[in-house]
């Protein structure tokens, strides 16, 4: 069902190890990527630029099967499904808000202030986005949690307008599943879409019917959603490109199979296009875990989704040498979640460079993260967790320098300013600051 890659060092026939870079890119990710997604969603999105509210909803009819009227979710159904939310998973919902507002809180930063010489100050500000746009998964399953991932930093963050959208269900007529309309309601946000997919990135980022247009679009979503965010970057703000879910596993011969195979079949259930990775450098581990796969996966309810995610090109189990060399395969895929099952998990984990999140340890599995452990469980993937981050109470502020300077503090300065814009040949730069220490109107040198 998932395919080896075997990177072990073969003395007899491969004496100098795999080839140059060949560890940090041993697993690829799936043959549809987000750039050719991209070509996908382009017509979508400059048709929603151009025709906005019906072009909208003619996607939502042909990738939904929905007839809308109306983009927008009425008061009436959030305040609905509030009140018939089962009460064990609004336990639940509380549960993860108070753990998350709990860690946002202790994450938001304070501004800084610098002194660089009397009257000479510059302050690192940080300023809440003023409208965002959160999007929720919608089309395979009802990701509640992602609500709740979204705007509970959101909120913390200070942001002043908050808009949601999630696909259209034709067995809700029309509207996002029940409980994702009750977890809005709980947290407040009453500004509700109907509309999923690159047609409600472009909706956020264009503006559409009712929905007028955002500074940044947060959230998870599949390769469509993704790529529709990648290809409006410029027009709006995003968050991480956070797609199709990933999960790498480093485990060492102390692992048990049994939890490694339940990992990797949580995360395969989201996507035929997710991808599930064991790097090891233990035969043992690596056989157990494929006899528990075998017999896992035709027990859950999921088993075809699965399947085709752990059969795909973008699942493997990976042997190397040892875990030095399983680091560096790591490292080099970058997976979205990143979990260690070895012996002092902690040591491993301190030396992860890329990923976007990591577990520690057997009982520390990636479904904790997805709902309850405090943290974010939108991250990027496909590789961006080399320079990107998961989503936080930092993705929606901006950083803004104010700049002050008294006249005695621009004096001191003044002659670094001038020679420097002689340099660039750029002399109306130094003459500005030449300008205010002319005291008749001719621009004379500074004293400094
Ligand atoms: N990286 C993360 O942080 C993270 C977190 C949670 C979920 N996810 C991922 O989110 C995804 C959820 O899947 P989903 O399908 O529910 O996502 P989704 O809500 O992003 O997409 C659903 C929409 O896709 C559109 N669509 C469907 N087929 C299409 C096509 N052929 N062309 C253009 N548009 C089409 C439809 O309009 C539909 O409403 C999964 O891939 C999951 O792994 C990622
Ligand atoms: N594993 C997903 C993040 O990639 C998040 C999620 C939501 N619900 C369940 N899981
Ligand atoms: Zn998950």
């Amino acid at each position: 069902m998932i395919r080896r890659i075997d990177l072990r060092t073969d003395p007899g026939t491969d004496p100098g190890g795999p080839a140059e870079g060949a560890v940090q890119s041993a697993v690829p990710r799936a043959e549809f990527d987000v750039d050719a997604a991209v070509e996908v969603v382009r017509p979508i999105c400059e048709d929603v630029r151009e025709r906005g509210e019906p072009a909208v909803a003619e996607y939502s009819a042909r990738f939904d099967g929905v007839e809308q009227t109306d983009l927008a979710v009425p008061r009436a159904a959030l305040t609905e499904a509030l009140a018939a939310l089962d009460p064990a998973v609004r336990a639940g919902l509380e549960e993860s808000i108070r753990r998350l507002r709990a860690t946002c809180a202790a994450e938001l930063e304070s501004d800084v202030v610098t002194d660089l010489g009397p009257g000479a100050r510059v302050t690192h500000r940080l300023v809440p986005m003023q409208r965002v746009g959160l999007y929720v998964p919608g089309g395979i399953a009802p990701l509640v949690s992602s609500v709740l991932m979204n705007v509970v930093p959101a909120q913390v963050a200070g942001v002043g307008s908050i808009a949601l959208t999630s696909s259209p269900q034709k067995a809700h007529g029309g509207l996002p599943h029940p409980t994702i309309l009750a977890a809005c309601e709980l947290l407040g946000v009453e500004e509700v879409y109907a509309v999923g997919g690159a047609q409600a990135i472009a909706m956020f980022a264009y503006g559409a019917g009712p929905c007028r247009p955002v500074d940044l679009v947060t959230g998870p979503g599949n390769i469509y959603t993704v790529a529709a965010k990648r290809l409006l970057k410029s027009v709006v703000g995003i968050d991480s490109e956070a797609g199709p879910t990933e999960i790498a596993i480093l485990a060492d011969e102390t692992a048990e199979a049994s939890f490694v195979a339940a990992d990797l079949i949580s995360q395969s259930e989201h996507d035929p296009m997710a991808g599930s990775v064991l790097v090891t450098p233990s035969e043992r581990l690596a056989e157990e875990t494929e006899a528990e796969l075998d017999k896992q996966v035709s027990l859950t309810r999921h088993a075809e989704r699965i399947r085709t995610s752990l059969g795909g090109r973008q699942s493997a189990i990976v042997l190397v040498d040892d875990l030095e060399q399983g680091l560096e395969v790591v490292n080099g895929y970058a997976a979205e979640h990143l979990e260690i099952q070895t012996a002092d998990p902690e040591r491993w984990a301190a030396r992860v460079r890329n990923a976007g999140a990591v577990f520690v340890g057997p009982f520390t599995p990636v479904s904790l993260g997805d709902y309850c452990a405090g943290s974010n469980h939108v991250l990027p993937t496909a590789g961006c967790a080399c320079h990107s981050s998961g989503l936080s109470v930092r993705s929606f502020l901006k950083a803004v320098h104010v700049v002050s300077y008294t006249r005695e503090a621009l004096d001191e300065v003044a002659h670094h300013v001038v020679a420097l814009a002689e340099a660039e040949d750029l002399p109306g730069h130094g003459a500005a600051v030449r300008a205010r220490f002319a005291p008749t109107g001719a621009p004379d040198e500074p004293t400094a």
